[in-house]
């Protein structure tokens, strides 16, 4: 990490740092007074997204429904798929409780961030003690891409919407098989809203 000066901050993003065991003894043996900042959206609505990338890789990947279901009868899903691990959200903060307190990460809602950007912004600036300089003014709904976009990029007068590769469409999937997926969160959803204090409101 490189050196931060007075009144900077140094900021690094890895969305496998989440889910990865040895990142919290590590990231706490170089600051125990690191922030933590986690953007978590619906674990059903994830793991589709995270299929649909490595589909947009791999072309010839089996479907999303046999990766999911370990037997097809009996509804079992393969909890050894890593996509579906991600998303039990109350297993991995567990792991980075036991070396940070809970004031010391925030929890940003995935679906507000579409809904509300400069909330949920507002949320991250307060949190790491900047002033509210994003706010609303800075975003417009772009009704092509489908998700807001910033009135004007850094050091630029244009508009900047995120690349392609964010908020691509979704493969339809078997509605049984998501239901499947959703009963499966639902328990650890649960614990999770009860760890953070909060319901994303993913079960209602
Ligand atoms: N403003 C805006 N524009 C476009 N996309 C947005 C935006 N805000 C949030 N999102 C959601 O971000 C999802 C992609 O982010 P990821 O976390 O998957 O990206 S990363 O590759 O892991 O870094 C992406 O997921 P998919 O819809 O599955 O592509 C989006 O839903």
């Amino acid at each position: 990490m490189p050196r931060t000066l007075d009144g900077q901050i140094t900021m690094e993003k890895t969305p496998s740092y989440f889910v990865t065991k040895e990142a919290p003894a590590r990231i706490a043996a170089m600051s125990k007074d690191a922030k933590l900042i986690v953007v978590v959206r619906d674990p059903v609505t994830r793991v589709i997204s995270d299929y649909t990338q490595t589909l947009s890789k791999r072309p010839d990947i089996p479907t999303f429904e046999s990766l999911t279901l370990k037997n097809s009868t009996t509804g079992l899903i393969d909890i050894s798929w890593s996509a579906i691990q991600i998303g039990v959200y109350a297993k991995h903060l567990e792991n980075w409780l036991q070396y940070f307190p809970m004031k010391q990460i925030l929890l940003v809602s995935g679906e507000r961030l579409i809904t509300d950007p400069a909330g949920e912004l507002g949320r991250v600036q307060d949190f790491l003690g900047l002033k509210r300089i994003i706010t609303d003014k800075h975003f417009y709904f772009n009704r092509t891409k489908g998700f807001p976009c910033l009135k004007k990029a850094e050091g630029s007068s244009k508009p900047h919407c995120l690349g392609k590769t964010k908020g691509r469409t979704h493969p339809n999937i078997d509605p049984q098989v998501v239901q499947r997926l959703r009963e499966f969160y639902r328990p650890f959803n649960m614990k999770f809203y009860q760890m953070t204090g909060h319901d994303f409101g993913w079960d209602s």
